[in-house]
């Protein structure tokens, strides 16, 4: 949790007065949104975009000034976890659920702050099970899909339920063990009719922060 949270703090140092900021998902991003609120209690003059209906509810509570992207074009910069983070800086996300609005708000930032903590630091992408977003109807054969492509597939479930994503579709974690080639395959993933995305994030971030259990933090920027 420590490493978490000094990883996560350390990239709202980055946030200036009249920014908009990405604000990500998950126990990692929490920290960045709570200094985010702390300091916008003190006075720090911010617009937010939540990833997630999870992180626009704490901003809410903590009194961040949100916006929707009818009223902005680009956002400033986004601090956001990952679940692996390879050496060129690939990402496998959506361990949360969040993967396609975190994308949306990645894709629209001008910077996109990676923070981990070092357990999250591979040398390949893979042995955690890839998150990948589909639409319900006919989700049995976009199982099948998955399948073929070489993973198992598994629907994702909690507490007995479906998992619902907040966009209203369910996300399946593929086990690939080893992803070689990353960018070959979040195309051929999304070529798949009805997926909607796929939570391998390439070539979209060049800053990731890395938070370490003996509370040493490390700034790595490409
Ligand atoms: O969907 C969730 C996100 O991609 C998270 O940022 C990712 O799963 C990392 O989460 P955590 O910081 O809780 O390990």
């Amino acid at each position: 949790m420590e490493a978490k949270r000094i990883a996560a703090e350390r990239a709202v140092d980055d946030v200036r007065d009249g920014m908009i900021v990405g604000l990500g998902t998950g126990s990692t991003a929490y920290y960045a949104i709570q200094r985010l609120g702390r300091l916008v209690q003190q006075g720090l003059s911010i617009q937010a975009i939540a990833t997630s209906l999870q992180s626009e509810q704490l901003a809410t509570q903590l009194g961040i000034p949100l916006v929707s992207f009818s009223e902005m074009t680009e956002l400033d910069l986004t601090i956001d976890g990952a679940d692996e983070v390879d050496s060129a800086f690939n990402l496998i996300k959506g361990g949360g659920g969040a993967l396609l609005r975190e994308k949306i708000v990645a894709a629209a930032s001008k910077q996109l702050t990676i923070v981990v903590d070092e357990h999250k630091v591979v040398r390949q992408l893979g042995k955690f099970a890839l998150p990948v977003e589909i639409v319900k109807f006919g989700y049995e054969a976009t199982i099948r899909k998955l399948f073929q492509l070489g993973c198992e597939p598994i629907l994702r479930a909690r507490d007995g339920e479906l998992y619902v994503t907040d966009n209203g579709n369910y996300i399946v974690d593929c086990s690939f063990n080893q992803i070689a080639a990353p960018v070959e395959l979040h195309r051929e993933l999304n070529l798949i009719p009805g997926v909607v995305d796929n939570g391998l994030f390439v070539g979209m971030t060049k800053k990731v922060i890395v938070g370490y259990d003996n509370g040493d933090v490390q700034v790595l920027e490409s």
